[in-house]
């Protein structure tokens, strides 16, 4: 008697409706009717796929352990002999057979001059999905392209005469010694822009010794991106704070379990901001969100979909509880004026970012760079500068970028986009030139400051006069181009 070992595709497709659910992930069969209502994505996302092979779409948003890790084994229903499975004739998009045309005609890699470059290459050959989560700013994006004009405002005060025959760009970040004072910052959805996702990061990262934040929202899961690393090489955890602080709990001793140099607390986001771009894309589709039981609204895009967990009521009263449960170095991401630095170092925390999430948050909150050159000569002032390491991020895409962030007395900046742009474009070989690149420019303009190393970057060598004046501000561009081209909104949903 032959022992059925798999199911086949005639079978799975039988079940395709919402009171009997079955997909296909990776080859195996699960049954999921249960779980519809609970989906944060909404059940509809879910029902697309009913029947049928959901790989493709799962592998992007979900980390490859959720359902070993979130779904009940009893509705694990074992593996399905794929040559049974047809395939959805995908009618030929047009929209995706010009995509494909733009990758073929796509420059080569060595044409990539600076990280602008990668960004331009990325919007072209990067699914509209992709691109609208990636490119995505709150409201209208004011504050993302303010994260890059307000270095346009600062004006270096070069030395002369200084040999710098030798320069070095080290630098230690929470003790870790570094070759170049940027990290690549937590950035979820790796897997949107490449099949690969966070651990084509991993591997930059150690190539030029810089460290890597890895996300709470990975498309790869924690596990995987930690193996991927090499021996000694260093990475952070990004943390949103989940509701349920027993999950955030084990998240974190998991993490210090497994290695992490540095947690890393999201403040800045107790609900994520409303990005127009990602809504525009046909992510998610109405369902329930499971923390709140609200119905997930239309076009909530890829954010809403996959933040529900993240707690609003997140306050300086957690962190003694957060110090209570590691002995990571703890460090509050998203921290936005001086006021609450200072709060910061009395609650004892080891560092902050000031960051406003590459725009993605509050529009019109002030750059990194300014709330930096807000905050440390009032830390200064008060002798408080070295209880504490101060990081920025947003719109970091020049080494000049980067050198006066360290004038102005940070430890070190992070850079989110232009890395996933190049690997976007081209995988590993992207963000490793991205890298390289940066380590170009800034050995060249480190001499050029006159500057043999990043301890004698000092405020004397900036001029901030303009900082703080935004005049008329960066360009108000999606009023212009309301529609971004790769991102049009696609026929009505049925
Ligand atoms: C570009 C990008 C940024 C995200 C990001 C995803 C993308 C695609 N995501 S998000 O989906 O929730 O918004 C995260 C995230 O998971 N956690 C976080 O702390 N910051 C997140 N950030 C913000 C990021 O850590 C930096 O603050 C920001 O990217 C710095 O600006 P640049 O992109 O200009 O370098």
């Amino acid at each position: 008697m032959t022992v059925k070992t798999q199911l086949t595709g005639v079978e799975v497709a039988k079940h395709n409706s919402s009171s009997d659910c079955w997909v296909i992930v990776h080859g195996r069969a699960y049954d999921v009717t249960e779980f519809l209502p609970e989906h944060p994505g909404g059940q509809k996302i879910i029902l697309k796929y009913a029947g049928k092979d959901a790989t493709e779409e799962f592998d992007p948003i979900h980390p490859p352990d959720t359902l070993e890790k979130y779904l009940d084994k009893s509705k694990h229903l074992g593996p399905v002999d794929m040559t049974t499975v047809i395939k959805e004739a995908t009618e030929d998009d047009p929209e995706e057979l010009e995509r494909q045309k733009r990758i073929a005609e796509m420059p080569l890699l060595e044409q990539c001059y600076n990280l602008m470059d990668f960004e331009a290459v990325a919007k072209r050959v990067m699914k509209k999905t992709a691109w609208g989560y990636y490119s995505s700013a709150a409201d209208d994006e004011i504050t993302m392209r303010e994260n890059h004009s307000a270095f346009h405002r600062i004006w270096f005060r070069p030395q002369i005469l200084v040999d710098v025959e030798k320069v070095d760009l080290g630098t230690t970040m929470l003790g870790t010694k570094v070759d170049i004072p940027f990290y690549v910052t937590a950035t979820a959805l790796g897997k949107l822009g490449h099949v690969e996702g966070e651990v084509v990061l991993t591997r930059a990262a150690h190539k030029h010794n810089v460290v890597q934040m890895i996300p709470t929202l990975a498309s790869c899961a924690f596990d995987e991106i930690v193996d991927a690393a090499a021996d000694g090489q260093v990475q952070w955890l990004q943390l949103y704070v989940n509701k349920d602080r027993d999950i955030t709990k084990r998240i974190v001793e998991h993490a210090e379990k497994r290695g992490c140099k540095g947690l890393f607390i999201t403040v800045d986001a107790p609900q994520l901001g409303r990005r127009e771009k990602d809504m525009r894309s046909k992510f998610t589709d109405p369902g329930s969100n499971v923390q709140s039981g609200q119905a997930v609204e239309t076009n909530q895009g890829a954010a809403r979909a996959i933040s529900s967990f993240i707690d609003p009521g997140l306050s300086w009263k957690d962190v003694p509880w957060f110090r209570s449960i590691t002995k990571m170095p703890i460090l509050l991401k998203g921290v936005q004026r001086v006021e609450d630095v200072i709060k910061a170092i009395e609650a004892g925390v080891q560092g902050v970012v000031l960051s406003n999430h590459g725009g993605r948050q509050l529009d019109f909150a002030r750059s990194g760079i300014e709330i930096l050159a807000e905050t440390m000569p009032v830390l200064r002032q008060l002798g408080l500068e070295n209880k504490i390491e101060i990081y920025i991020d947003g719109g970091i895409r020049r080494s000049t970028d980067i050198i006066k962030a360290l004038c102005l007395g940070a430890k070190g900046v992070g850079i989110g986009r232009p890395f996933l742009y190049a690997m976007s474009a081209y995988g590993f070989n992207g963000v490793d030139r991205a890298m390289q690149l940066l380590k170009d420019e800034m050995e060249m303009n480190m001499r050029l400051i006159g500057a043999q190393n990043v301890d004698q970057l000092n405020p004397s060598m900036v001029d901030v006069k303009s900082l703080f004046n935004h005049g008329y501000g960066p360009a108000d561009n999606l009023a212009v181009s309301v529609y971004d081209p790769l991102v049009t909104p696609g026929p009505r949903p049925k």
